[in-house]
């Protein structure tokens, strides 16, 4: 199969150049812009990418090592791995007098085959115009030997520069972000016309592949996951059951937090239809007595993964022959949680599922998602028979409704708390915005309600309340690092509070949150 190596200087958005270019149906990794040169002749791409990055090259240690030019194949250098590309090969790199960010136009010169035939409008004199976004203080001032100019802007005399000879490309702007019109146009121009990449990464295909390395890792050994209900956790499950069938056996831990008919939904789903072997784990009385007089929203986390350990140590000593652990990582947790490793970053919450089991388990992990992006995982498990409504369903923590429930988490509060949801997420499913013809489940990343531990005064037939408040949240993102409060209509919300109010026993009133993150988080606690 055909790779591409995306090497990246610390951009903000190197992500998102690997998913333009799986967008194409093309295979490709993201690696620190120091891969050892064996590492890379390892790898084997078919072309490189250079990510942008925060530093300037003519003051920085960031530096990938030079022999990747003689490699033979094509290299795209964005940005500051234009910048870089430029410096090495004997060109000037220069700070500008401004800094440049945002919309600029860009004016395609000679008939360069990034460019040919890809543009926006055209002037005068019949040059290609392109949109494009810039985000640089640095600027190449001088092309490299055997470089021709390729795009100029009038702050940017010198906007992208290509050595076809040698197939090397270079545009200071970024093709990757959307605000670059023709941008993943440019991205698969590189990767499947000039590097000559085979569009073979498609979900067929990988589920093929995926079922044999699992077979060959796991041989006959058993296999044990923890099954959420939610997106990633069950695609796992479906294609490792794929592969191996009966020596998977799944843990759903129901820790009485869970949304309203979970248990019923993940039972039905997979051990019904899907004939796969799930222990269901009722732990609520357990969890519950944990959580007794915790206020805390640390302790609480804290306190929900220990027991979620304890459940899942006593399941997998219930196997014979469990070897493994398999877990629904993706992609970006990867990336993640190797950028959280040189960054020194402020915990803002400890994040709970599964994992981080004892050593003394002894348990190998099986991790068969670590490649791909969420739609990837969503696409595969559509492909793998799972019901659209149930791969496209919002994410939902670990600690569940113990996040959602404010301060002290009684089983009344939890009981209250899941209705009032399931009226929300009702309601989102069954409202459909004209002008996109999406329901507004589909319109939102996620949306729950909120238990607040407040009492407020309210009239319901001529009578004195005095009852519980909830809080409606719904927020759209992309990534869940930053997200906007959604604008939902007003009728939507004003049907939700009314139904929430008479139908709830317990609620008087229905407040919504318009807080963005930052500064709020999306859960609250
Ligand atoms: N109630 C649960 N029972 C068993 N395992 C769980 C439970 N809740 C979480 N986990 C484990 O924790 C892991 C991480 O949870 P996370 O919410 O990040 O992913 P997910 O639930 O699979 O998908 P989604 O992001 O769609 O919610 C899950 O993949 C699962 O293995
Ligand atoms: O599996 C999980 N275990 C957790 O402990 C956890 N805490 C928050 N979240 C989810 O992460 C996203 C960002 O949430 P916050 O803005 O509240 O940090 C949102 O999607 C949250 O639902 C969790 N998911
Ligand atoms: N986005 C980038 O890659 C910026 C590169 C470099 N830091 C500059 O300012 O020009
Ligand atoms: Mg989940």
């Amino acid at each position: 199969m055909d790779k591409i190596l995306i090497l990246d200087f610390g951009s903000q958005v190197a992500q998102l150049i690997a998913r333009r270019v799986r967008e194409a149906h093309v295979y490709c990794e993201l690696h620190p812009y120091d891969m050892p040169i064996d590492a890379i002749r390892a790898f084997n791409p078919k072309a490189i990418i250079l990510s942008g990055g925060p530093n300037s090259v003519y003051e920085s240690d960031y530096q990938a090592d030079p022999a990747l030019f003689s490699l033979g194949v094509p290299v795209l250098g964005i940005c500051y791995g234009m910048q870089w590309m430029a410096q090495t090969l004997g060109g000037k790199v220069e700070s500008g007098d401004t800094r440049e960010f945002g919309y600029a136009e860009i004016r395609a010169r000679g008939h360069s085959k990034l460019f040919n035939g890809l543009q926006d409008r055209s002037n005068a004199e019949g040059h290609g115009l392109l949109d494009v976004w810039m985000s640089h203080g640095d600027k190449v001032t001088a092309l490299p030997d055997g470089f021709t100019l390729i795009a100029e802007t009038p702050s940017c005399p010198i906007a992208a520069m290509a050595d076809e000879a040698r197939g090397f490309y270079a545009v200071q702007f970024h093709p990757e972000v959307t605000h670059t019109k023709r941008g993943t146009d440019i991205l698969h121009r590189f990767v499947l016309s000039i590097a000559g990449a085979a569009p073979s990464w498609t979900m067929p295909n990988y589920i093929d592949e995926a079922v044999k390395k699992i077979r060959e890792q796991v041989g006959d050994e058993e296999v044990i996951l923890g099954l959420s209900g939610g997106v990633d956790s069950s695609v796992a499950a479906a294609l490792i059951h794929r592969a191996i069938g009966e020596q998977l056996t799944c843990v759903f831990v129901d820790h009485g937090l869970l949304r309203l008919n979970e248990g019923q939904m993940v039972m039905d789903m997979f051990a019904r239809n899907l004939g796969v072997k799930v222990v269901h784990v009722d732990a609520s009385a357990e969890f519950m007595g944990k959580l007794a007089g915790e206020t805390d929203p640390e302790k609480k986390r804290k306190i929900i993964g220990a027991e979620f350990v304890e459940v899942f140590q006593a399941e997998s000593k219930k196997l014979t022959n469990a070897k493994w652990l398999a877990q629904g990582t993706i992609y970006p947790d990867v990336i993640e949680s190797a950028g959280a490793k040189t960054k020194k970053a402020h915990t803002i919450k400890s994040h709970h599922n599964v994992g981080g089991l004892p050593e003394t388990l002894n348990l190998k992990l099986l991790e068969p998602l670590r490649e791909l992006f969420k739609d990837e995982v969503r696409e595969l498990g559509v492909a793998l028979g799972l019901p659209h409504e149930m791969v496209y369903r919002h994410p939902f923590p670990g600690p569940g409704l113990g996040v959602r429930i404010l301060g002290e988490v009684k089983a009344e509060y939890a009981s209250l708390l899941q209705r009032a949801d399931a009226i929300f997420i009702e309601e989102l499913r069954n409202t459909i915005d004209e002008a996109s013809g999406k329901s507004w489940y589909d319109l939102t990343s996620q949306a729950f309600a909120v238990f607040l531990p407040v009492k407020s005064v309210g009239v319901m037939g001529d009578g004195r309340t005095y009852e519980w408040v909830v809080a409606l949240r719904a927020v759209v993102t992309s990534d869940f690092m930053t997200a906007h409060w959604a604008e939902l209509p007003y009728s939507l919300l004003g049907r939700t509070s009314n139904r929430i109010i008479n139908e709830v026993r317990g609620i008087n009133r229905v407040v919504y949150d318009v807080s963005g993150k930052p500064p709020a988080t999306i859960e609250w606690e």
